[in-house]
């Protein structure tokens, strides 16, 4: 379909496309590759279009079944409701750093340890499985997709490969904002870590309330895995990246905050997502008026974004 559109498994109109063309010739399935094919993204034969959590909750559900309990890395910026579809399959999901190659270097450090991780999956589509020797792979990943909507429909099935994630609940909003770092270029990164790790300070001391550093919970991680603290192994370049998750009194734990230093550009990504409509915006106004006024940092970095979204909940 390139040059119709963007090709980026990602990308709105490349899914929306798909889909269009998937019903008009009722066809079983539609891929969408980017360009050096290590990212995917499908749409079944119903128009429903599957990419990022969806496509790692597809994927996660054959491997659980071919691997009973195995272990799933990805970057902390899946949903919630990603890591109950995984646990209530059996499986443990390990979230760690944004970037593919953290998230499969993760994978192949734990299955050296000892402990056993077939997939390790990307938000923006890259994957890698341990069959596939931990190749960041979206043709071997679609491959596996193929094959078991090909088992459906051999056992009598029309529901396409969407009827396996039906029970994938959505988060009610998912946001990403983005803060310039007003700065020569060369001090940009610096400011930046500063300004994170200032952040993670202030959520361990509890400074923003009902908000706490996440990490995957009981799992064999312990701290060291979206904390950064006890893990020496992994290249540091990219690193700075904390979650938050964030409760209040009326829906006890509703979302999570997860702020980095972006790994291409001289700025700080902000991902947020909430079950309660109109969270993303109260957290929002607590990180601009109790961390960054409040720490006088308006006047280091470009929060424009931030402030627009405060403001009038539309990002941009
Ligand atoms: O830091 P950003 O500019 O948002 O980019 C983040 C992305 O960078 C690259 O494209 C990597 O391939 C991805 O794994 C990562 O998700």
């Amino acid at each position: 379909m390139f040059p119709n559109h963007i090709p980026n498994p990602e990308d709105k109109t490349a899914m929306a496309v798909t889909r269009a063309a998937v019903l008009e010739n009722s066809a079983d399935l539609g891929i969408v590759f980017d360009t050096d094919v290590d990212r995917s993204g499908v749409v079944d034969n119903k128009g429903n279009p599957i990419n990022g959590d969806k496509l790692i909750a597809l994927i996660s559900a054959i491997v659980l079944r071919e691997h009973p309990g195995t272990t799933i890395v990805t970057d902390a910026r899946t949903s919630m409701a990603l890591t109950r579809f995984i646990t209530n399959r059996g499986g443990n999901h390990c979230l760690y750093r944004v970037g593919y190659r953290n998230v499969i270097d993760k994978g192949v450090q734990l299955n050296k340890e000892g402990i056993e991780t077939h997939l390790m999956m990307e938000t923006s589509g890259h994957g890698a499985l341990k069959e596939n020797h931990f190749l960041d792979d979206g043709a071997y990943m679609v491959v596996k997709i193929i094959i078991e909507m090909v088992r459906m429909k051999l056992a009598g099935s029309d529901e396409g490969v969407g009827n396996i994630i039906k029970d994938l609940e959505e988060p009610a909003e998912s946001i990403e904002l983005r803060i310039n770092v007003v700065s020569e270029p060369r001090y940009a990164k610096e400011k930046a870590i500063e300004a994170i790790e200032t952040f993670r300070e202030y959520v361990e001391e509890g400074r923003l309330e009902g908000w706490e550093l996440d990490s995957c919970g009981d799992c064999w991680v312990s701290e060291g895995c979206l904390v950064d603290s006890n893990d020496t192994s992994a290249a540091a370049v990219d690193a700075h990246m904390y979650r938050a998750k964030v409760s209040d009194e009326e829906h006890g734990q509703h979302g999570w905050v997860h702020i980095r230093q972006s790994i291409h550009n001289p700025n700080i990504a902000v991902n947020m997502q909430s079950s309660v409509p109109g969270c993303c915006q109260t957290m929002t106004r607590v990180l601009l008026d109790k961390f960054i006024i409040a720490n006088g940092m308006d006047k280091s970095l470009d929060i424009s974004q931030i402030e627009k979204y405060a403001k009038s909940g539309i990002v941009g």
